[in-house]
């Protein structure tokens, strides 16, 4: 799904109207009745609308038109309607304007005895820091809700104050519990402080034609996509049709990495993983990763030549590679790796492995000049914002900030590479400046072993034949998706997941991702 900043959103709206015809007043008319419908299916599945008593903030241009036409769908539907006119300062309830000196009164009135706050205050159309009299409002409302939980405020389009393009926000807008968009996500929303202000997202239809597309190359990576994008599982296949994929992973005092890494591969289906490791740590893999098979390299205080060459004699009919987790950062370590991308370079396309650099591979490349160009075509990096400063050259890199976004745009570009930025928000451009973001995030995930995780999942699509930048878009998506099932099914919520946890739900999300809406 695109995500689209506010210049693109203008310029579709503009389209719609000169080519369609779609004039604005059509399509606040979509976009109000399909906020209602959303309010409905999405919000309230196990409450009835009759009797709901919702209150609008309304504000002075289309957001607040927004807002008055679900009002007027939702009032049909029995729901017990107010409306408060920021501007003019009047409160309308159940279609009878509140007379008399003291509507600030009456106002705190309906705001305490509300289910939901509606804030259609403010849309893409912001302009200014908010007025004082609008943040005093949205106070009211955030007082209220932290003195009862079962408030809830629904945001149309965006919540209000919110930058549509960079995420910041005004010091009196207030977090959405959900976020109603629409047409498209903007791209404020994938950027803290922004992020934590939208709350749920639905994505409303404004009625949109299909041929009218956005212009943007940033998009929003959804389940559907997913599922188009996973390989097929034919009846008539063996462990050969789904590929082999070879860990150069894994050492003192790392070994688990591996093991992590190879099942997360064999977890979304390769066909056959195979261990790079010294005859001293194969008692370790063999006890504990029954499944793999081992490619026996010399300890690691050999030659580095005689360890890159164990393994490139290995390595011809493997589909993917992933180097390394665990792998640690001596001198014959990289050297090693250099033999290794050097091997790479030198194979025709249709026999190369695909490959993917994560952790110590890549702190080991970044102590390097240039050492993009030592990258064979279509390799997957993977870095966390400490290992994306250290590649580029030392600057420090924002775990959630826009200014992530312009970064792994360039680099991508300048090193022609698949970019995996990770972070709350994961963002991965591609060398042609396509941008796709991860939405979900979880918390839970920020602990030691899930990047290996994340890794061991994009080479074991890549295994089966997936394209570089489909192979880390499907991984990305469902490593978010096996750590909420993991919080689902254990029972947790914020902490306490263990990277291994995530292994069994792999495969659940393999299934899922036809379901998910976003
Ligand atoms: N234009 C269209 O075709 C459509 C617009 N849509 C809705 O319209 C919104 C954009 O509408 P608008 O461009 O009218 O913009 P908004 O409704 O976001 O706000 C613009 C109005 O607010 C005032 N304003 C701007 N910043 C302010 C501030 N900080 N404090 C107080 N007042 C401020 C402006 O003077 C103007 O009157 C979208 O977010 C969406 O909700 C949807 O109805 C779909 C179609
Ligand atoms: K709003």
């Amino acid at each position: 799904m695109h995500i689209v900043t506010i210049s693109e959103m203008r310029e579709l709206e503009a389209q719609a109207e000169s080519r369609y015809g779609l004039t604005s007043p059509i399509l606040m008319q979509n976009a109000g009745k399909s906020a209602a419908d959303l309010f409905e299916a999405h919000l309230l599945p196990t409450y009835s609308l009759k009797g709901l008593k919702v209150l609008f903030l309304i504000g002075p241009g289309n957001n607040g038109g927004d807002g008055l036409v679900m009002a007027e769908h939702l009032e049909h539907a029995g729901v017990l309607i107010s409306l408060y006119y920021w501007k003019d300062k009047k409160l309308v309830v159940a279609g009878e304007q509140q007379q008399g000196p003291d509507i600030h009164e009456a106002l705190k009135t309906q705001i305490h005895n509300a289910d939901y706050v509606i804030d259609a205050l403010l849309g893409t159309g912001r302009s200014r820091p908010m007025p004082e009299d609008m943040r005093d409002l949205l106070a009211l409302v955030k007082t209220e809700r932290e003195q009862r939980d079962d408030l809830n405020v629904v945001a149309i389009d965006l919540p209000s104050g919110l930058n549509a393009d960079t995420g910041e926000v005004d010091p009196g807008s207030i977090a959405a519990n959900t976020t109603i968009t629409l047409a498209y996500p903007k791209l404020g929303f994938f950027f803290f402080p922004g992020r934590d202000y939208i709350g749920d997202l639905a994505v409303g239809d404004i009625g949109l034609p299909d041929d009218l597309q956005p212009s943007s190359k940033t998009e929003m990576i959804t389940g559907q996509q997913v599922h188009k994008l996973l390989p097929e599982r034919p009846l008539n296949s063996n462990k050969g049709t789904f590929g082999k994929v070879m860990l150069l992973c894994g050492s003192l005092p790392y070994p688990g990495s591996a093991f992590l890494a190879g099942s997360s591969a064999a977890r979304v289906g390769a066909g056959l993983v195979t261990l790079a490791v010294t005859e001293k740590m194969l008692p370790f893999y063999a006890s504990s990763f029954h499944e793999a098979t081992f490619a026996i390299l010399p300890e690691e205080d050999a030659e580095s030549f005689d360890r890159a060459n164990a393994l490139i004699e290995k390595l011809a009919g493997y589909k993917a590679l992933l180097v390394g987790p665990g792998l640690g950062q001596s001198a014959n370590t990289r050297e090693v790796i250099l033999q290794v991308l050097e091997h790479l370079r030198s194979l025709p396309d249709k026999e190369r492995p695909r490959l993917v650099i994560d952790a110590d591979g890549l702190n080991n490349l970044s102590a390097l000049e240039r050492w993009w160009t030592l990258l064979p075509k279509d390799t997957v990096i993977t870095p966390h914002p400490g290992e994306m400063g250290r590649l580029s050259a030392g600057i420090k890199v924002s775990g959630g900030n826009i200014e992530r976004l312009e970064l792994a745009r360039t680099k991508a570009r300048e090193w022609q590479v698949n970019l995996v930025l990770k972070g709350s928000c994961t963002i991965l451009a591609n060398p042609e400046g396509k941008i796709r973001i991860n939405w979900w995030g979880n918390p839970a995930l920020a602990t030691a072993g899930t990047g290996d995780v994340l890794a061991g999942m994009i080479s074991g699509f890549l295994a089966q034949g997936m394209p570089s930048f489909d192979a880390a878009t499907a991984a990305v998506y469902l490593h978010t998706a096996a750590a909420d099932l993991v919080n689902e099914y254990m029972n947790i919520e914020r902490a306490g997941l263990l990277a291994s946890d995530l292994l069994p739900y792999i495969p659940m999300t393999l299934v899922n991702t036809e379901f998910s809406e976003l």
